[in-house]
């Protein structure tokens, strides 16, 4: 095992291709990926990434990350594996990030202790600060790996997979290439190439089964679109009928001559944002902001607008469900990454009947946009086309300088720090530590003074929304928050909850709120010394929560939100720092002078 290991060392030093390959590889990669398409939709905007651990052909071990600050695929697969991980190969989709989780360990550590013996990579990591460092130390502690568009090559056998790979976390590379969303159109027409009848009747063009299709694809995407014309035509709910992850609804709409009552201003349900021109019905905004749906006022209505209001709210994907008249500007505008066409084999005629794409001023036939990677699947009756207006960036070409150029855009996507202000967000972004989502798990006593653990802040957080509320189902929502996989479930069971319920909420909540993400914060500092260092180390510097969305908690868009997080770390800082010698150690009694 050492020898190989200094055999493997040499080589990656030398950049030889291991002539390891097998013909199994392929399978497992795309397994992998196949897997990786679990997350899709739980763990947004953090990449889908699986692990798929083998013996040769036989699998001993697989995982998918459940969601962002959960134990992560790597992890999971190598304890499934046990013992059977030794001089394995372990098939990743996506390269690990390289930062440690205090509850469940660090994905590269994990495979580095399994004994395997190879591990295979499909993508570099997309960020910058992160791209390399998995493998560099994989590669240092004697295990080989090898990457795609590198060892393995991306026209040969693997080609399947390695597509596999880029395609389960295309809405990332996108949003890193072009620094807007990856936006999908999607449409449903006759064989006549007709989405609705000449009176504008829509319901249905296709089957239950491609409709059903259409649900899960809004459950995986962050946001869905739709124009003023559809909503006064269809009153549409733009749900996924299933449980799981809700997309935003987002209408557009210039005139806002909108019913007063439509399926969408029931935010019990999701959330709705309605896009309009600066200063239009102002009694009407009202009306939509009493309903709770939030409005958004722009200069220009455009889609391409839109999508980079979208891009700094931090979507990562959008389906676009509109007719021809707004997808028409979408598709010229160059903000229509991939078509999904179901054509149903009805005629149902009529020239005034609306068409998918409305007018592009295209005048001969080889002006038409050509798609690549064209896909046929039949659904029931119909036939689902699916293909790509825009190419897939490749960001395992690390030579390209607009492949750099894309990686970096990726970076200043949370982590565009301009010294003294340090922007935190995503747990695995630089300061990572800092987010609440952070899987740190602290121990808080309850009412009873029985000392419970949470395995984040933000579980502690969004299940205290309904603490000490005498009902049964309100200590039921703490118990579901607290049992929840990971933070992010328990962030939406939290907040759809006390949506949906907002009885069950302790009254005292918008008060108490700030007192306890404060204790939350002093536990998770308190029993950390290396999260304590952390935080020290930041003095001088502003902390700013970089949520595009949460004014509250975070500096929203543009700087505007209160940034509440941040001031109380900041405020936790002084306290540290303060502390004897300015060194607080562990034992520093943060918690007992809290109110
Ligand atoms: N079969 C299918 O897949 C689908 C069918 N349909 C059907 O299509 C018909 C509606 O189609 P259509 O009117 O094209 O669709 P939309 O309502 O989806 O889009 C048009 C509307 O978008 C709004 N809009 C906002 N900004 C712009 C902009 N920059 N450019 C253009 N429009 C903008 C306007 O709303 P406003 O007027 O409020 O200002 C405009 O009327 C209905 O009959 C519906 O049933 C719709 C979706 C899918
Ligand atoms: N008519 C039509 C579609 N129309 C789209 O679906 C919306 C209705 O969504 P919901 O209210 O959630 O059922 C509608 O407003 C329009 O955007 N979609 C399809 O897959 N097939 C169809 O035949």
């Amino acid at each position: 095992m050492q020898v190989q290991g200094v055999f493997m060392r040499a080589c990656a030093a030398a950049r030889v291709p291991i002539t390891c390959i097998s013909e199994e590889d392929p399978q497992h990669l795309l397994r992998a990926a196949e897997l990786a398409g679990a997350s899709a939709g739980k763990s947004a905007p953090h990449p889908n990434v699986g692990c798929v651990i083998a013996q040769g052909i036989q699998v001993v071990g697989e995982g998918f990350l459940y969601g962002q600050g959960t134990r992560s695929a790597e992890i999971q697969a190598v304890s499934r594996a046990g013992e059977f991980s030794k001089g394995a190969t372990a098939y990743l989709n996506l390269e690990p990030e390289v930062y440690h989780s205090q509850a469940y360990g660090s994905a590269v550590h994990a495979l580095k202790e399994a004994g395997l013996a190879r591990v295979v990579v499909g993508l570099r990591h997309p960020l910058q600060h992160l791209r390399g460092r998995a493998i560099d130390t994989l590669r240092s502690s004697g295990i080989c790996v090898e990457v795609g568009g590198e060892e393995l090559n991306t026209e040969g056998i693997f080609k399947e997979a390695l597509r596999a790979c880029q395609v389960v976390n295309a809405p990332l590379l996108y949003r890193a290439a072009y620094k807007i969303p990856f936006s999908i159109l999607k449409f449903a027409m006759t064989l006549d190439g007709k989405i609705a009848s000449s009176t504008g009747h829509a319901a249905w063009v296709s089957s239950e089964l491609s409709r059903e299709r259409v649900f899960s694809t809004r459950a995986v995407s962050d946001a869905v679109i739709v124009g003023g014309n559809t909503v006064r035509r269809d009153n549409p709910r733009l749900t996924t009928r299933h449980r799981g992850h809700l997309p935003v609804r987002i209408v557009m709409s210039r005139c806002l001559r909108l019913p007063e009552n439509a399926n969408l201003w029931d935010v019990s349900i999701a959330q709705t944002i309605v896009m309009t021109q600066r200063g239009v019905r102002k009694d009407f905004q009202t009306l939509l902001a009493s309903r709770g749906v939030e409005v958004v006022e722009f200069d220009f209505l455009t889609p391409r607008a839109v999508m980079e209001y979208c891009y700094h709210r931090g979507f990562l994907s959008v389906l676009w469900e509109c007719g021809g008249m707004l997808s028409a500007p979408a598709i010229s505008s160059g903000v229509i990454h991939k078509v999904m066409a179901f054509v149903a084999p009805k005629i149902i005629g009529g020239s005034a009947a609306p068409s998918p794409v409305g007018e592009l001023g295209m005048v001969e036939m080889n002006q038409a946009l050509k798609l690549s990677d064209v896909t046929f699947e039949q659904i029931g009756p119909d036939m689902l086309i699916s293909g790509y207006v825009h190419p897939i960036p490749n960001v395992n070409q690390s030579v390209s300088p607009a492949v750099e150029a894309a990686t970096s855009l990726l970076d200043n996507l949370s982590s565009s720090k301009q010294p003294p202000v340090i922007s935190f967000y995503k747990t695995w972004d630089p300061y990572g530590e800092f987010s609440n989502f952070f899987p740190h798990a602290i121990s808080l006593s309850d009412r009873n003074g029985k000392v419970l653990v949470w395995k984040s802040v933000e579980q502690y957080y969004q299940a205290q929304k309904f603490e000490g509320v005498e009902d049964p189902l309100a200590e039921a929502c703490v118990r579901n928050i607290k049992e929840a996989e990971g933070p992010e479930e328990a962030a939406q069971l939290g907040r759809s909850l006390a949506r949906q319920r907002p009885d069950l909420v302790r009254p005292d909540w918008e008060s108490a709120k700030v007192i306890v993400m404060e204790k939350a914060l002093c536990a998770k500092f308190s029993s950390d010394p290396e999260l304590q260092m952390l935080l020290k180390s930041t003095d001088g510097a502003v902390l700013i929560e970089a949520s595009p969305h949460d004014l509250f908690w975070g500096a929203g868009r543009n700087g505007a939100g209160q940034n509440n997080l941040g001031c109380l770390l900041m405020k936790l800082r002084s306290r540290l720092l303060s502390g004897p010698n300015g060194s607080a150690s562990r034992s520093t009694p943060l918690t007992a002078s809290l109110p």
